[in-house]
């Protein structure tokens, strides 16, 4: 029990330690993860291409300068009003399938400026069925970032959190709640557009890279697994202890099984010592020790009772003839003929060797004479070893003990002991009563 209680001490410990260790290895896990990344550019098969305002009248003029490298070029004309001027990314063929970039965080993009443009707009376009239209391009969601000359650098991170929806898109347009803001779960294009005031003179752009950053695994998962962790570790704790618990039941009722059968084997222990010290182990009788011990209550009440002795008849002869094995039988068979007769409160007891005594409780002369004549007629009318010619007899004695005299058995006894050596004078096979002839 102490070493169970001990390995459930140590499982239990143990299980915390993997428990706190798992949960400190999935809390930095996400810090020492690379981030995921989606490499949007170079593509080989990017549909790429620039616009400008020149149909419009305006005086921007794009042109690529090395379109491999996706270096391009916006000169503005002086003469003429500025409007846009800038680079399409178009994400597939399908205008109306894109990429989800929800499952991303941020995008990176490597680009070279040489531009003096006060405000460059980086933009997203985003279709929906719901509010866009697969005739019109201008129906996806304009989503874009404004960046700032000292905001240039050879690498630009933007949380998608920064862009917002172009008010100029939204207007007018009625749309619910929930598409009013940002979406990013089907982005068909993306551009750069290099402002709609440009400077006088050349603009160069050279874009090297555009990709999508963002977590292996979202917070929420994270959180998840987490929780999941601590559940499954709470089942594993509840589990052990109730492993513990079982078998510490099951330990104790193996111990309680244990003693009861021990108690039963000492109780049967005891009843056989206890028979042993008052039964005849030939005839199963009482004993000595036996009868008195059952006569003690009887002498108590004080209510009289008769005492029957019998004796077998020539039982020397019977041994010599017989043998003394069969002399035990026939003994047995008296004993049982006896107690055939007897009440079920009558007290029959082996006194030693062929002799035999009968206590009846409450009993007078007469109804002792009965049943000691009972025994003698049944006795000699048994058959012995299915041997015809083996006559065996008793003879008998009878007293009488008389209601609140005689409270010890001894001169009671000895009264039908005496009455049965009257009976063995009168010629045996025959009842005496103490004090009486012979009737
Ligand atoms: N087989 C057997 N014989 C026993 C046992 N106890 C005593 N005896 C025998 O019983 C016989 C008793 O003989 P006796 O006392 O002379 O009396 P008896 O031969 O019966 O003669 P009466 O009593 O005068 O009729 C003896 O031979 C004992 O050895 C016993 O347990 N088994």
């Amino acid at each position: 029990m102490q070493k169970i209680a001990v390995l459930k001490i140590k499982l239990g410990r143990g299980f915390l330690l993997l428990l706190l260790l798992l949960t400190l290895f999935l809390l930095a896990l996400p810090k020492v993860l690379p981030e995921r990344e989606l490499v949007l550019l170079p593509d080989n098969n990017a549909n790429r291409f620039l616009y400008d305002d020149q149909e419009i009248g305006g005086g921007n003029r794009v042109e690529w300068l090395d379109q491999s490298n996706n270096h391009w070029r916006c000169t503005r004309d002086i003469d003429k009003s500025s409007h846009f001027c800038g680079y399409n990314l178009a994400l597939s063929d399908d205008f109306t399938r894109g990429i989800d970039f929800s499952a991303y965080q941020k995008i990176r993009y490597e680009v070279d400026f040489n531009t003096s443009s006060s405000q460059i707009t980086l933009f997203l376009r985003n279709y929906n069925p719901v509010y866009s239209n697969p005739d019109d391009g201008n129906s996806a969601q304009y989503i874009h970032f404004f960046l700032k000359p000292q905001d240039l650098s050879s690498v630009i991170t933007i949380d998608f959190n920064e862009f917002r929806l172009a008010e100029w898109w939204l207007s007018g347009r009625g749309l619910a709640r929930e598409d009013r803001s940002p979406q990013f779960n089907n982005i068909t294009l993306l551009g750069i557009n290099l402002g709609s005031d440009l400077s006088p003179g050349n603009h160069d752009v050279v874009i090297k890279r555009i990709a999508l950053r963002g977590p292996w695994v979202s917070a929420e998962t994270w959180y998840l697994a987490l929780l999941l962790v601590w559940l499954v570790g709470a089942i594993g704790v509840l589990s052990i202890k109730m492993i513990y618990h079982h078998r510490q039941a099951s330990m104790a009722r193996h111990k309680y099984s244990t003693l009861h059968e021990r108690h039963r084997e000492l109780h049967d222990r005891a009843q056989e010592l206890t028979d042993l010290s008052q039964r005849d182990a030939l005839s199963g009788l009482f004993n000595r020790h036996g009868l008195s011990l059952a006569l003690a209550p009887v002498l108590k009440s004080g209510k009289g009772y008769a005492v029957v002795v019998l004796d077998i008849d020539h039982f020397k002869r019977i041994n010599d003839r017989r043998g003394h094995l069969e002399g035990d039988q026939i003994l047995v068979q008296v004993a049982q003929l006896t107690q055939n007769e007897v009440r079920a409160d009558d007290i029959v007891a082996r006194w030693g060797g062929e002799e035999f005594v009968i206590v009846l409780p409450g009993a007078g002369t007469e109804e002792a004479y009965k049943l000691a004549e009972r025994i003698r007629y049944s006795v000699f009318n048994a058959r012995f070893f299915q041997d015809k010619k083996l006559i065996v007899s008793v003879s008998l004695g009878i007293s009488h003990a008389q209601p609140g005299a005689d409270n010890t058995f001894e001169p009671v006894f000895n009264r039908a002991d005496q009455a049965l050596y009257k009976a063995k004078e009168l010629g045996r096979n025959c009842t005496v009563i103490d004090g009486e002839p012979q009737r």
